[in-house]
């Protein structure tokens, strides 16, 4: 129903916590097209004083017809008086894995965009066909163990920074479309989304083949609540030295079928080996049917070593295949996807602590087994300044802080009480709250 439109619009405008600036990321196809529409129609009436709006398309420039499109969208937008910015990639574009390419350089682009607009957050026109599109791929990727099933949520914080707010999660693409057939607007359709090269393409056609209606979903609340349930064994029973061990207390390192504390223990066991993503099903099964025996020893799954003693759990990361990294004078980069390193005056090389050095002794005097600060030493950054190479030491050229792999590029909304608390453990600071009340929003998803 078409004003299933206008009432998500009010509703969206309603959850912020005081008025702001949104920057509507508009493709020029039906759902964000139909987002900008119902959204200025809503800020046209006196209940949304303080709101304003502006716009912001990506051309990816892989297609010939995408700067007409965009400038398009732009002329519609003028019409409705929203200032509005094309970005376009530049460049070669890579061959392989386009798609996810093309996603991370446009929130990258959409984020630079509301920044120069001083926008406080970003809205994008996903609907439910996505969320159900997005729920089924990541079934087949068997992602499992519950990491999948909440699918998208309806807030997520970009690059530690910008939110991207999704207010259409619950609406279907055929009441949008029907809402701006009412109003005589058209859209564009683009062709990838047809394009059986293209997973998100298949599951499409094949939900749309199927006419089942998924049943409604509460994933985005249920998984709120697994989060904060998470953080609160996580503050129990687990301790983070350094950034390099995870020390977790004997009792609680058998418990693994509770699976908050299972997803919990499996991102904080990403964030030390340095990755984005958690292990695959297979590997948490092995790795639980190991914790769940109880026997001493160590097993390795996605670049971390569970040591189990009976003292307790540690995970560390394992000592292959350490890189090393060269940053520019007052230049930032990333470690073995684990630590954030900013030079301070000064060009730094980072490779391994390979002898250990000051790391172990720390870690023996935070009171770990002597195996563990040995091991886990040797895993740690050694920081110089590149033209004293191995001579050189972590003082103060450089400013060294623990990566949350996971959580630093995309957190999802629902996640955050989680995520806030594994960044304290790593002596981090909280993530920016979003600019809405996120219990409203994930009602939404
Ligand atoms: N070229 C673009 N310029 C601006 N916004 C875009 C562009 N492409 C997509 N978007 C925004 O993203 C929303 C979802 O589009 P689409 O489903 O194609 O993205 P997606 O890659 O699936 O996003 P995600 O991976 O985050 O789910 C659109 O409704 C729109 O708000």
């Amino acid at each position: 129903m078409p004003e299933a439109v206008i009432a998500a619009a009010r509703r969206f405008l309603r959850s912020f916590i005081k008025p702001g600036r949104i920057l509507v990321a508009i493709s020029g196809g039906s759902d964000s097209k139909g987002l900008l529409v119902a959204l200025h129609a809503a800020l046209g009436t006196a209940d949304f004083e303080g709101f304003s709006l502006v716009a912001c398309t990506v051309d990816h420039a892989l297609r010939s017809d995408s700067a007409d499109e965009a400038a398009a969208v732009g002329a519609f937008c003028a019409g409705l008086g929203i200032p509005h910015q094309v970005c376009r990639w530049p460049g070669d574009k890579p061959r392989a894995g386009i798609q996810a390419a093309a996603r991370l350089k446009r929130y990258d682009m959409l984020a630079e965009a509301a920044a120069v607009f001083r926008a406080d957050c970003i809205a994008t026109g996903h609907t439910l066909d996505d969320q159900n599109e997005t729920i089924a791929m990541r079934g087949a990727r068997d992602q499992g163990q519950g990491h999948g099933s909440a699918g998208m949520a309806a807030a997520m914080l970009y690059g530690r920074r910008t939110w991207v707010l999704r207010p259409f999660l619950g609406l279907r693409r055929a009441d949008i479309r029907a809402y701006l057939g009412g109003r005589g607007i058209g859209w564009f359709d683009d062709p990838s989304n047809e394009n059986p090269l293209f997973e998100r393409a298949r599951v499409r056609a094949s939900l749309a083949a199927s006419g089942v209606a998924p049943p409604p979903r509460r994933g985005g609340q249920l998984r709120m609540a697994s989060s904060a349930r998470a953080a609160v064994l996580l503050g129990e029973h687990l301790r983070v030295h350094e950034g390099l061990v995870a020390e977790v207390a004997a009792a609680q390192a058998g418990r693994i079928d509770d699976p908050d504390w299972r997803r919990a223990l499996m991102t904080v066991g990403a964030v030390i080996g340095g990755r984005e993503h958690l292990p695959g099903r297979a590997t948490i099964e092995r790795l639980s049917g190991f914790l769940r025996s109880g026997e001493a020893g160590r097993m390795t799954a996605g670049r971390v070593v569970f040591d189990r003693r009976r003292s307790g759990l540690y995970l560390y990361r394992e000592p292959r295949n350490l890189p090393a990294l060269r940053i520019g004078a007052n230049e930032s980069g990333t470690w073995d996807g684990r630590f954030n390193i900013t030079s301070v005056g000064t060009a730094l090389t980072i490779c391994a602590e390979a002898e250990g050095g000051v790391w172990r002794q720390r870690l023996f005097a935070a009171g770990l087994p002597e195996g563990v600060a040995k091991r886990a030493s040797l895993v740690a950054p050694r920081v110089a300044p590149e033209d004293v190479g191995s001579l050189g030491s972590t003082a103060a050229e450089a400013k060294v802080e623990c990566r949350i792999g996971p959580y630093d590029t995309f957190l999802p909304g629902f996640d955050r009480i989680m995520a806030d608390t594994i960044g304290l453990l790593f002596g981090r600071d909280r993530y920016p709250a979003p600019p809405v009340d996120d219990g409203l929003t994930e009602m939404e998803g």
